[in-house]
């Protein structure tokens, strides 16, 4: 033999399967841009689908066979039916649907797609990059809410239940609380706990309606603001700000040193967000949902401690961190929890 084979390789970590993660995504989002969960009241066969929603039928068999092979449906005998995974999360009657916000979503993966990303290394950001728009932060709160109540609000409300203050709390404020699907999750599971709600003007629209339909408006009030440039009044006893401090990385001593003084003695501030090692490789699932913004000039990561730093340099007597990974927050990477105490005196 004139050359010999190599060993068999060290295994790919699934570089070849790698082209078909787009396909997988293309065939949810033309599944959601079709409306085909709208549609599965009873089971059905892909000719009366392609019947109601005006498609080519033999592509529309092919589309159901790998909505079911990814989980989304059952097949049997010919005859579709939507999964419980699928009513969940991708049935626009269940209030877990998340299908608005993948779609919101590809508002920051798409400058990548189609060959975005290697203009991005090659020339830099565009100059006009901007996610902090108030319309950008209404619709994402609004398409947010089902994601929360799928499991990330339930999954922030134990953490603060789990607090050993938290059956003393009276006052909270949760700092750009979107929505307010968190806050009223953590006010479920409390008797009489009042809170505040700061946003942006247009996000407080959003969040009166959810207070209103959770019946807590007698507990629950918008603050309507910029916390960075408003006051944030004071005599709190409880802070949360969850994924919100990201846009103030430079501003971070400030913006402790306001949420301090915001604080009752003996207050405890909780802030989930990410939390990179210092290499900034790590969590694989963190850096790649931050590579987007980051690429297009808006590098939002923490590394992990940064904030806890920035919590001592304020004056809190304690940080205490904890990292969560959990499904219902994946598209974030794990989630850091971090909880500080400030002193009696
Ligand atoms: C990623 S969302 C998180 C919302 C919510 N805390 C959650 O975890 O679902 C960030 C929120 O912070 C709000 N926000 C950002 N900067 C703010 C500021 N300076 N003042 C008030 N709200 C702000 C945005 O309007 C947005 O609703």
């Amino acid at each position: 033999m004139k050359k010999m084979l190599p060993p068999k390789g060290p295994g790919d970590n699934g570089l070849s399967l790698l082209p078909y993660e787009a396909v997988k995504w293309e065939l949810i989002k033309a599944a959601l841009e079709l409306g085909v969960f709208n549609q599965f009241d009873e089971p059905l066969t892909a000719g009366t689908l392609a019947e109601r929603l005006g498609t080519q039928p033999e592509n529309t068999e092919f589309m159901l066979n790998s909505l079911t092979a990814m989980g989304c449906l059952k097949k049997c005998k010919g005859v579709f039916e939507m999964t419980p995974m699928a009513r969940a999360y991708l049935d626009p009657a269940s209030e877990q649907c998340i299908g608005p916000m993948l779609l919101f979503m590809e508002r920051w993966t798409k400058p990548m797609m189609n060959g975005g990303m290697i203009n991005l290394i090659c020339d830099g950001p565009p100059p006009a990059a901007n996610a902090g728009r108030e319309e950008i932060w209404e619709q994402g709160a609004r398409v947010s809410i089902n994601n929360a109540r799928a499991g990330r609000a339930q999954i922030i409300a134990g953490h603060v239940s789990a607090l050993a203050e938290f059956s003393s709390f009276s006052n909270m404020l949760d700092l750009g609380g979107g929505p307010g699907m968190i806050a009223v999750a953590v006010l479920a599971s409390h008797p009489s706990l009042k809170c505040t709600i700061m946003e942006q003007p247009a996000v407080c629209r959003e969040a009166e309606e959810l207070i209103a339909e959770y019946g807590m408006e007698s507990r629950i009030k918008t603050l309507s603001g910029d916390y960075m440039e408003d006051p944030m009044g004071e005599g709190f006893d409880f802070i949360m700000a969850n994924y919100t401090l990201n846009f103030y990385r430079d501003r971070m001593d400030e913006l402790m040193a306001k949420i301090y003084k915001a604080l009752n003695p003996g207050g405890v501030l909780l802030v989930t967000s990410d939390g990179l090692n210092e290499e900034k490789t790590a969590p694989a699932q963190s850096v790649i949902t931050w590579l987007s913004t980051a690429l297009l000039g808006m590098d939002m990561s923490f590394d992990r401690g940064f904030l806890a730093d920035a919590m001592i340099k304020a004056g809190f007597i304690s940080t205490q961190s904890s990292m969560v990974a959990d499904l219902t927050i994946a598209a974030h990477g794990p989630m850091d929890v971090i909880v500080a105490r400030k002193g009696r005196n």
